[in-house]
C-alpha cells in the first residue's frame, strides 16, 4: 500500500502592514502583523518516479504544474538538504484565492514541506524548516506557523503574538490575481511622485501599532478595526480602482474596517461576530463587486500533518 501525507495550512490577513523604504535588495523592511484565518489548502505527498504536481480546486487553471511552483521547491529544498530523492508526487487542493494577497503559494510552500518531512522520515528541525520558509518567500514561515505572529524584516521575522479570542472576517475574492512585486513597485512609484521618496534614507522605519497589538490580546474587535491599516492599499487600489466598490460594499454591509489584505487584491472585512460576518458576505456577494465571497474565522493553526 502506497503511504501519503497530507499537510492542512491556512490562509493570511495582514491586519498591519506598515512598508519601510525599498531596500537596497530590492525588498522592503516591514511591521507585518499576520493573522492566520481558517481557509485552507491541503497538499499530499505520495510516493512517486518523480516529482510530480497536481492541483484542484476552483483556482486550479492558474497554479504551475512545473518547478516554478512554490510547493515543487520546498520538496526540492528539502531533499536537497537531507541528500533524499525529491520522488513524489504534491497534490494541492486548493481553497485559497491565487495571487489574492492571502499567502495561498506560501502556504503550499509550508504544507509541502511538513508532509515531505513526515513522508521522507527528514525529521528537520523547526528552526531548519523556518529557514527553508524564508528562502522560498517572506511569507513562507508564517504559513508554517500560523496563529499570530509580528512579522519583522522583510516579514520572516517572526515574534509570536498572544490573541484574547476569534475575530471574525468576509473576504471577497476578486476577478483576476494581482503580482505581489507588482503592487510593492506601485507603493513605492506613488511616494516618489508625492515628493517623500521611496528608499530606507526616505521613508520612516515602520512600526508596529501599539494600539492593534493590544486590541488582538484582548480580543476586541472594534478596537483591532479602529487600528488596522495597510500601506499597500493605495498602490493596489491605485492597480484596481474597482476595489474601492469593494470596500465600500462591505461597509455598507455593517463591516467593522474594510481592507486590502495584504498586496490584494482580496478584500477582507471585519466583523463583530460569526453571525454579522455572515451578512457582509451574503451583501457582498449581492453586491456585484467581486468574484466570490468566503467566510473565515483567525487566529488558525499552522501547517500541520492531518492525522490519518
Ligand atoms: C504582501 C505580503 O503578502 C504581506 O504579507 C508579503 O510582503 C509578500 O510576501 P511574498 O509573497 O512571500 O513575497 P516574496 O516572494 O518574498 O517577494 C516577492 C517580491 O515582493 C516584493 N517584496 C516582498 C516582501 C517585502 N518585504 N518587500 C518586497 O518588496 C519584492 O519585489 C519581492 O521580489
Ligand atoms: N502553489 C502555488 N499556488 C499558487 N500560486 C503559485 C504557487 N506556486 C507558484 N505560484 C505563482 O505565484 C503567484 C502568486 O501566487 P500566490 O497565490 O502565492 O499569491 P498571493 O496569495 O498574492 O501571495 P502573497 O499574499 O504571499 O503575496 C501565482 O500567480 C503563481 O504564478
Amino acid at each position: 500500500m502506497t503511504r501519503s501525507v497530507t499537510a492542512r495550512v491556512p490562509a493570511k490577513v495582514n491586519v498591519q502592514l506598515a512598508v519601510g523604504g525599498l531596500r537596497p535588495d530590492g525588498f522592503h523592511d516591514l511591521a507585518n502583523v499576520f493573522l492566520a484565518v481558517g481557509l485552507y489548502d491541503e497538499v499530499t505527498a505520495t510516493p512517486a518516479d518523480d516529482l510530480r504536481i497536481t492541483v484542484s480546486g476552483a483556482d486550479a487553471d492558474s497554479v504551475p504544474l512545473d518547478r516554478t511552483n512554490l510547493a515543487a521547491r520546498a520538496a526540492l529544498a528539502l531533499a536537497e538538504r537531507h541528500g533524499v530523492e525529491p520522488r513524489v508526487q504534491l497534490h494541492i487542493d486548493k481553497d485559497i484565492p491565487v495571487a489574492g494577497g492571502m499567502a495561498g503559494g506560501s502556504a503550499d510552500a509550508a504544507g509541502a514541506l511538513v508532509a515531505c518531512d513526515a513522508l521522507w522520515g527528514t525529521a528537520a528541525s523547526r528552526a531548519e524548516l523556518l529557514e527553508i520558509c524564508a528562502e522560498l518567500g517572506s511569507d513562507v514561515p508564517f504559513s508554517l506557523v500560523g496563529g499570530a505572529a509580528l512579522g519583522r524584516g522583510r516579514g520572516e521575522l517572526l515574534t509570536p503574538l498572544e490573541t484574547g479570542g476569534t475575530f471574525h472576517w468576509a473576504f471577497a475574492v476578486a476577478e483576476g490575481g494581482l503580482s505581489t512585486p507588482a503592487v510593492y513597485r506601485e507603493c513605492d512609484r506613488l511616494r516618489a511622485a508625492d515628493g517623500q521618496g521611496a528608499t530606507v534614507d526616505d521613508v520612516p522605519d515602520p512600526e508596529p501599532s501599539a494600539a492593534l497589538l493590544e486590541a488582538l490580546r484582548t480580543a476586541d474587535a472594534a478596537a483591532l478595526a479602529a487600528a488596522v491599516t495597510n500601506d499597500l492599499q493605495s498602490a493596489a487600489l491605485s492597480l484596481r480602482p474597482a476595489l474601492a466598490d469593494t470596500l465600500r460594499a462591505g461597509t455598507d454591509a455593517g463591516a467593522l474596517a474594510a481592507l486590502v489584505s495584504g498586496s490584494g487584491p482580496t478584500c477582507a472585512f471585519l466583523a463583530e461576530d460569526a453571525e454579522a460576518a455572515a451578512a457582509v458576505a451574503k451583501a457582498l456577494a449581492a453586491s456585484g463587486t467581486c468574484r466570490a465571497v468566503r467566510v473565515a474565522a483567525g487566529p488558525a493553526a499552522g501547517a500541520a500533518v492531518v492525522p490519518g
